[in-house]
């Protein structure tokens, strides 16, 4: 199975501060987003462009790194990519996202910008948040809209502020159901694009029992990762989303198992009492790729 780029996190670092833009890279997370949108004041949009650009220019990260502009129907979204492109970001992150239309605007700038600055064709990716109901309409648009879009991700704060109530702790009891169809179409939209999915920030940092209650809750409707918001968060996350030890023992299990059940003829084992067949195959191998991905799992097929 092939392996996927992983983003268990993906973490914000306000673009007006460059304390946060020069450590953003050395915390261990999948990938990091430089953000010039809402963590950034209308009177210092200017000012947090220029830290941006010269970060991503000058200084060295040993993880992705997008950037999130603000949204092209702003005073400042086109001049964002116009700044920011020639510092060649891993991916644009465009907030708010709410049509195909703006993706392939956004696509045409990049692939002009790749021309002119000499970049790889397709190199620079794109990331959409969605924030609306209008963008949850159009999600699967959204998702197929370019081959560089690399991923969907639900921006909670901003969803739940427009269907006019508040982002409720994640709890897959008691929490998030605002959130909560609006989670599963965006994995839905994600999936039939063949892209990833992005689950999104949990903003009370003194809160981990909840926080790891969300990143549960996430995981479990079919993320692929989850967008944060400081450096203590990322463990967490990369604790629910890297297969366990026993995780990677019963897929090896699995697998020895059908193995098996192929050389007699069959499509369908018991192992321990619980049914296995094509489906459980293919998780399987899944958790197997995913522990590879996360380095915790070296062997390249079971013997
Ligand atoms: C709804 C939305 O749009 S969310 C997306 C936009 N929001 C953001 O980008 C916010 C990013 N995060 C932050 O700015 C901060 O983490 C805050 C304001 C939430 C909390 O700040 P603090 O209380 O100072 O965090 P904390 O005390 O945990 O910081 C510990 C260390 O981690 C660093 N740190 C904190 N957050 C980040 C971050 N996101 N990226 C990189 N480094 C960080 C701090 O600089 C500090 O470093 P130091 O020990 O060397 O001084
Ligand atoms: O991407 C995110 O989760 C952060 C965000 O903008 C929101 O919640 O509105
Ligand atoms: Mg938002």
């Amino acid at each position: 199975m092939a392996e996927e780029r992983l983003r268990r996190s993906v973490m914000y670092a306000a673009g007006n501060n460059p304390g946060l833009l020069q450590n953003a890279g050395i915390y261990g997370a999948d990938s990091v987003i430089f953000d010039v949108e809402d963590s950034v004041s209308v009177g210092e949009k200017d000012s947090a462009r220029e830290l941006v650009y010269n970060a991503l220019k000058y200084l060295k990260f040993s993880c992705e790194i997008g950037v999130r502009i603000n949204h092209i129907s702003t005073p400042w979204g086109y001049d964002d990519l116009d700044y920011l492109l020639p510092a060649k970001p891993d991916y644009i992150r465009l907030p708010k996202g709410e049509s195909g239309d703006e993706i392939r605007d956004i696509d045409k700038i990049i692939t002009k910008a790749e021309e002119e600055y000499g970049f790889e064709p397709g190199t620079i990716k794109i990331m959409v948040s969605i924030e609306s109901p209008k963008g949850l309409r159009n999600a699967y648009e959204i998702a197929s809209a370019s081959p560089r879009m690399i991923a969907i991700a639900i921006g909670g704060e901003d969803f739940a502020t427009s269907l006019k109530t508040e982002k409720t702790k994640g709890n897959a009891i008691t929490g998030g159901r605002e959130l909560f169809v609006a989670r599963s179409m965006i994995v839905f939209a994600a999936r039939e694009a063949g892209i990833q999915a992005i689950d999104s920030v949990f903003s009370d940092l003194r809160d981990e029992q909840t926080f790891l209650a969300e990143v549960e809750l996430a995981k479990e409707l079919g993320f692929d990762g989850k967008s944060c918001v400081n450096p203590r968060q990322i463990d967490i996350i990369h604790q629910v989303y890297t297969p366990s030890e026993k995780e990677i023992d019963y897929a090896h299990r699995v697998l020895a198992a059908y193995k098996d059940a192929l050389t007699k003829n069959s499509g369908v084992i018991a192992l321990n009492g619980k049914m296995i067949d094509a489906p459980m195959v293919i998780r399987a191998e899944r958790v197997l790729a995913n522990a590879r991905s996360a380095g915790v799992y070296q062997k390249e097929e079971i013997e």
